[in-house]
């Protein structure tokens, strides 16, 4: 379970955003958190996802308390939850080809053989082969979404947070990666927590599993 218990967090300047949160993520099934935008959403994937300290609260990863955030979290922790964000661009470095993005956790997690890793992980998120070559700005919104949800399963995490992760795409493109997590689901029992403020889509999901904000 990957759960955040009265989680207290907020930024620089201004009041708390999350105001005494409690959320739990349980493995091998997912749960949708809905609300309008602005109520906190992203900023509750952030700290789930271990990327921001909370100001209170606790946030634990199978029965134990994490404490801190990106780097100072022992990397067998950082690695067991991954993320994938609305919006593909901003998440990747423009000057590395989609190979290399979705390789980089493979090389951290000493894979030897990192072209085939990579084939492999194109191939499940249906990420054309020919395509690892280019740079991001050479693809899709939807393709390099692709290459993102790649890169995030790479470490094979325990949990994933989609924040908004089908924000941006066609209905087409967005059923297809929809597809792609809920087979982690049923094959590896990974535990997602999928936000979105379209709730249709978040029973597509998440069925009635569905927490509104
Ligand atoms: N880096 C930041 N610095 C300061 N304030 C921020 C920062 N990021 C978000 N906020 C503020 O925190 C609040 C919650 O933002 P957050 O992005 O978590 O909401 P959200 O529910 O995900 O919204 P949306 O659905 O529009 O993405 C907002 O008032 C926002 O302005």
């Amino acid at each position: 379970m990957l759960s955040a218990r009265g989680v207290v967090a907020g930024y620089a300047r201004g009041p708390a955003v999350l105001d005494g949160v409690d959320v739990s993520v349980p493995r091998g099934s997912v749960r949708g958190l809905a609300g309008p935008s602005g109520c906190g959403k992203s900023t509750l994937a952030r700290v789930l996802a271990l990327l921001q300290r909370p100001w209170s609260g606790t946030v634990e990863l199978d029965g134990r308390e994490i404490r801190g955030a990106r780097y100072s979290v022992p990397r067998e922790a950082r690695t067991s939850v991954g993320i994938v964000f609305q919006q593909p661009r901003p998440a990747v470095d423009p000057r590395m080809t989609l190979c290399e993005i979705v390789s980089e956790p493979l090389r951290v997690r000493g894979v030897r053989q990192l072209r085939s890793g990579v084939e492999e992980l194109a191939e499940v998120t249906g990420l054309d082969a020919e395509l690892l070559g280019r740079m991001p700005h050479e693809v899709s919104d939807g393709q390099l979404q692709r290459a993102c949800l790649a890169r995030a399963l790479a470490p094979r995490p325990r949990y994933l947070i989609c924040d908004e992760m089908t924000g941006m795409l066609d209905a087409s493109t967005t059923a297809a990666l929809v597809r792609v997590v809920i087979d982690r689901v049923t094959e590896e029992g990974l535990g997602v927590l999928a936000i979105s403020h379209d709730e249709s889509l978040l029973r597509a999901w998440a069925g009635n599993d569905v927490i509104r904000w």
